[in-house]
């Protein structure tokens, strides 16, 4: 069942006094419980393309809807995890995502959320440092906590901007595996929107991979990821199917920066 649309969305900034394009006519659909990764040169438009999604800027041109009708700003069946923690300093761990939960005004008790929160610490690993702030955290922990916020909040679209980009590498496999994890036991699958530059986290993760365009700033090429679930690094590396799709994943992102560099010259 379909669940975003994207009708020829175009999106400008004013950059030094001057209308700069950095969206053009983005059309796409997203079915209902799909894992979609962005990938694209730095500065394609990913995190725009997110931000519209999100409804914290509206498209210049053209339309997104959700579930038929058109977004007109930030919503609760949305929740964002960006690339920085995004946490509360002053906020516990816990509190953290007690905090998440509480914006959901669901009518749950305060002790059904404090249960929640706890539940999804304890989910993501992080069983005994619910009353520690993130400056006593690890980049890695603090990303967990945003990722048990978010799914603790239970939203049916999930939109996560290179979360795992400021964490060490065994650490951002460890939460790869964890995400794959949550998104699949849930008991309705959320429909997941994920910006990386990696070419191997979008294999591992997705559904479909659409690959952005920084010439065209728009959507170069769609890539169906039938590779089995569940998937672990450990099993998948090695197969030939992962290394066509990446091969291919690097010649596309290579023809486009080929592409550049003639358009800039
Ligand atoms: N607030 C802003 N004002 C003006 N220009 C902006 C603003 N934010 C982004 N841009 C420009 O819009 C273009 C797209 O930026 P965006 O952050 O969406 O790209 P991206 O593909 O996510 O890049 P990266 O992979 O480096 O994060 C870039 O040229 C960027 O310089």
């Amino acid at each position: 069942m379909e669940k975003i649309r994207l009708e020829n969305v175009t999106f400008s900034y004013l950059q030094q006094g001057v209308t700069a394009p950095v969206v053009e006519k983005v059309s796409l659909t997203i079915r209902e419980g799909e894992f979609i990764s962005l990938i694209g040169p730095s500065g394609c438009g990913k995190s725009t393309l997110l931000r519209l999604l999100a409804g914290l800027s509206r498209p210049g041109g053209g339309r997104i809807l959700l579930n038929g009708t058109e977004i007109k700003g930030t919503g609760h069946e949305r929740g964002v995890v960006f690339q920085h923690y995004a946490l509360f300093p002053w906020m516990t761990a816990r509190d953290n995502v007690i905090f998440g939960l509480q914006q959901c005004r669901d009518g749950r008790s305060r002790k059904e959320i404090e249960a929640t929160a706890q539940r999804y610490l304890d989910l993501v690993g992080l069983h005994d440092v619910g009353d520690k702030y993130p400056n006593q955290l690890s980049g890695g922990m603090q990303q967990r906590v945003t990722i048990a916020r978010a799914f603790a909040m239970d939203t049916d679209i999930l939109l996560m901007d290179e979360p795992f980009s400021a964490v060490d590498a065994r650490n951002r496999m460890k939460l790869q595996e964890l995400l794959l994890e949550l998104w699949r036991a849930g008991q309705k699958k959320k429909t997941v929107i994920f910006v990386t530059h990696d070419v191997d986290e979008a294999i591992l993760l997705s559904d479909r991979i659409v690959v952005l365009s920084a010439c065209s700033k728009s959507v170069k090429e769609q890539i169906t990821v039938d590779l089995p679930r569940p998937r672990h690094w450990s099993e998948l590396a090695n197969t030939d199917s992962y290394t066509a799709l990446r091969n291919r994943l690097i010649g596309l992102l290579f023809t486009d920066l080929v592409e550049e560099t003639r358009l800039a010259v």
